[in-house]
């Protein structure tokens, strides 16, 4: 293409030469020193562009212009000088000298790179990365860290979070400790006001005497009271749209939307002033702190959330419901007893004992109906003791209920369990089937609940979104699935997409886990105990397999139309196996190919490895025969010979016979050898043949 540029005179070929000098001709040959113009015509040298043949051919025909032929050649000599110019130039482009070219392809490269990724003046980044974005989005601590932490560094960290809850500037965590730990004092706050205002404002315990430290007591929950109004709550960080909103001004701004706001200013009113008024003996003036019942329901629901056992706060609340009634019951009994008078009738308080105790009891008695109550004696009497006895029936039936339901829930896996042990019993029983064989049944029950506490895994984990399941089946399971070699061995993402497709199975002393010759359906991975690969005869075990190790997988893959188990697998104490089905792995295996052949190599391995052993097992017999035949030949022969005085030289025949037939095996175990790992050393059954012993045991773990 170069060679066919149109240099016919004009001042297109100049431009053209400058095209191709930009684009064609090599960096290093522009930047030649060109100070001097050339003036040569046929050089072979450099020419500026500026002084080209051309260029002083058009120059010099434009102003002696003698004849149109004499331009015409001339142009024509011009045109092939530049021509050859070009020539070498192309050819010096072409080829520049290595290290030039060299240069020249990382000054390429490193000007490609700088038009791809703008350099970035990163002077925090130690390792010269580009600084991560940063967004603004709120990262919670997780409340129990899965890391262990050290002493030194939990007292830091706790030092940390307490300074941080205390900054009026730091956005709260609604599930951190920091919050719980505060809504455990508002709620401690709370409940001394809900107990003692209704007591000191029904029984005679604020004495003129004590009250100061009524007073200080009061008024420090009042303290923890504002402190919670203004200090805390405005600062909680919310979810909106999926985030955490942590801004100061959007915090507060959510709290005072809230219907717990207007309650919580109203539980500070300070109505206290009133004592003034009426005296500190109307304890009843603080009735408006029992409004903050909002904090309390959101300190049991937040210790719902962080227990190991939930089911000992949802008690302990409805207990605590209970025995709040009844307590306000008691001090209702003493009021009306105070009011009607101490002792005045058969069905009041009569004043003797302690007060409070008394009136508890007579309160436990009506609320529960269960006691021998005094005769209500007037119209006052008679409403109370009916409310009561309603409140015993409805609200007291209700909160008992809900602790039996706590119960039921916390106990539901073990209950379930212990109805599928009985009824599995009780139908083995109908059957009349051995003792043993019910005793045995047991026994899987027993173990596998003791090991798993659920029979049905995969129904508990199936409410969770699938990525959510996924991650807590490896985390459950990781333990023993970082101990398969294949796993190791092959992506990450093998063991994602496998990990919730394997389903815990238990076995006991003895079981059989495949047997030689059925179709395979599962492979199996040992989570614990131990399994052995049993010889053909089921005398000897072929290999011990342990935590981490795979088998069952020769029949899953179909090598050489292999479909059935290659040998029998059987449980050698207690053990826990994931079973994965022939479709789940073939599933996975269609997206993992490096795992696929992984397999295929092991299994590949095992299979010859077994022909070898049958192999040499056959010969060992087979030659065991041969000598016994040879032996009872020589027998008959040494009688001929004694009896027919045959020559000596039949005996030499003999021996021969002997020889060739012992070499002949050797021949023969050492060509099975060659199928084997290791050709060159001398073979198990070699060594086995000579010294007469068994094969010995090949024990395989999963490292
Ligand atoms: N010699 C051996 N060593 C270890 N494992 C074996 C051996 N022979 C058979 N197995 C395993 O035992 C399994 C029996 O079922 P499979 O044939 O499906 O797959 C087989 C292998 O995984």
């Amino acid at each position: 293409m170069l060679y066919g540029l149109n240099f016919k005179g004009d001042i297109m070929g100049l431009d053209n030469l400058k095209f191709l000098r930009r684009h064609t001709v090599h960096p290093s040959a522009s930047a030649r020193p060109i100070s001097k113009p050339i003036h040569k015509r046929s050089c072979g040298s450099w020419c500026t562009p500026e002084t080209t043949p051309v260029h002083a051919t058009l120059t010099q025909t434009n102003s002696n212009i003698e004849t149109k032929t004499e331009i015409e050649q001339d142009v024509q000599q011009n045109t092939d000088n530049i021509l050859s110019q070009l020539q070498k130039v192309r050819l010096f482009a072409a080829s520049p000298p290595p290290e030039q070219k060299l240069d020249n392809e990382i000054t390429e490269a490193d000007t490609e790179l700088k038009e791809i990724k703008p350099p970035v003046s990163n002077d925090d980044s130690p390792d010269g990365l580009p600084p991560e974005e940063t967004k603004e989005v709120a990262v919670i601590e997780t409340p129990q860290s899965p890391v262990p932490v050290s002493p030194s560094r939990k007292t830091c960290k706790g030092l940390s979070r307490l300074s941080s809850f205390c900054d009026p500037f730091m956005p709260i965590d609604p599930q951190g400790r920091g919050y719980i730990s505060w809504l455990l004092l508002v709620t401690f706050c709370y409940s001394y006001n809900a107990w003692c205002i209704a007591l000191r404002a029904t029984f005679p315990y604020q004495t003129p005497a004590n009250t100061p430290y009524w007073m200080v007591a009061d008024y420090l929950c009042d303290v923890v009271y504002i402190l919670d109004v203004f200090f805390v709550k405005p600062r909680l960080m919310f979810l909106h749209e999926g985030f955490w909103v942590t801004d100061a001004a959007e915090t507060r701004k959510n709290y005072r939307k809230k219907s717990q706001f207007k309650f919580d200013v109203i539980s500070l009113l300070p109505l206290d002033f009133l004592y003034l008024y009426f005296g500190t003996q109307r304890v009843i003036l603080r009735i408006p702190r029992l409004l903050k019942l909002q904090t309390f329901w959101e300190f049991h629901q937040a210790m719902d959330r962080v227990l190991s056992s939930p089911y000992v706060v949802r008690i302990g609340k409805t207990l605590f419901y209970i025995f709040y009634l009844i307590h306000l019951n008691a001090c209702a009994y003493y009021a009306m007893s105070d009011y009607i008078g101490l002792g005045s009738n058969g069905w009041v308080y009569d004043n003797q004992g302690s007060a409070y105790i008394r009136c508890f009891y007579f309160a436990t008695k009506t609320a529960t109906s269960i006691g021998k109550n005094p005769k209500p004696e007037n119209t006052m009497e008679y409403l109370f003791m009916t409310a009561a006895w309603l409140m015993g029936v409805f609200v007291f039936a209700l909160l008992i209920g809900q602790i039996r339901d706590i119960i039921a829930t916390a106990t539901r896996t073990r209950t379930e369990y212990r109805k599928t042990l009985d009824g599995s019993i009780r139908y083995l029983r109908r059957l009349n089937m051995p003792a043993p064989l019910q005793r045995r049944v047991a026994l899987w029950f027993n173990y596998t609940w003791n090991k798993q506490r659920c029979f049905d895994e995969p129904r508990i984990l199936n409410s969770l979104p699938f990525n959510m399941k996924r991650d807590v089946a490896l985390e459950v399971h990781m333990t023993t699935l970082s101990k398969v070699q294949l796993f190791r061995d092959c992506s990450s993402s093998l063991l994602r997409d496998l990990v919730l497709q394997l389903r815990p199975v238990s076995f006991l002393p003895g079981d059989l886990v495949v047997r030689r010759g059925e179709v395979g359906h599962q492979m199996y991975i040992i989570k614990s105990g131990e399994c052995c690969v049993m010889s053909v005869d089921e005398n000897e075990v072929l290999a011990t397999l342990r935590e981490g190790s795979v088998f069952g997988e020769i029949s899953l893959l179909g090598i050489e139309g292999l479909r059935r188990r290659t040998a029998t697998v059987r449980s050698r104490g207690y053990s826990s196996l994931f079973a994965l089905s022939r479709s789940d792995l073939e599933a996975a295996l269609k997206h993992h190919k490096q795992a696929a052949q992984v397999l295929r190599i092991r299994a590949d391995q095992i299979i010859r490895e077994n022909a070898a052993r049958q192999a040499k097992q056959r010969i060992i017999k087979l030659e065991a025969k041969r000598s016994v035949s040879i032996q009872e030949e020589t027998g008959s022969s040494a009688r001929r010979r004694l009896s027919n005085t045959s020559s000596a030289s039949s005996l030499t025949v003999e021996g021969r016979k002997q020889r060739s037939a012992s070499a002949m095996s050797k021949r023969r175990l050492s060509a099975v050898s060659e199928i084997g790992d290791k050709p060159t050393q001398p073979t198990l059954a070699d060594t086995c043949v000579r010294s007469k012993t068994p094969i010995p045991t090949i024990v395989l773990s999963g490292e």
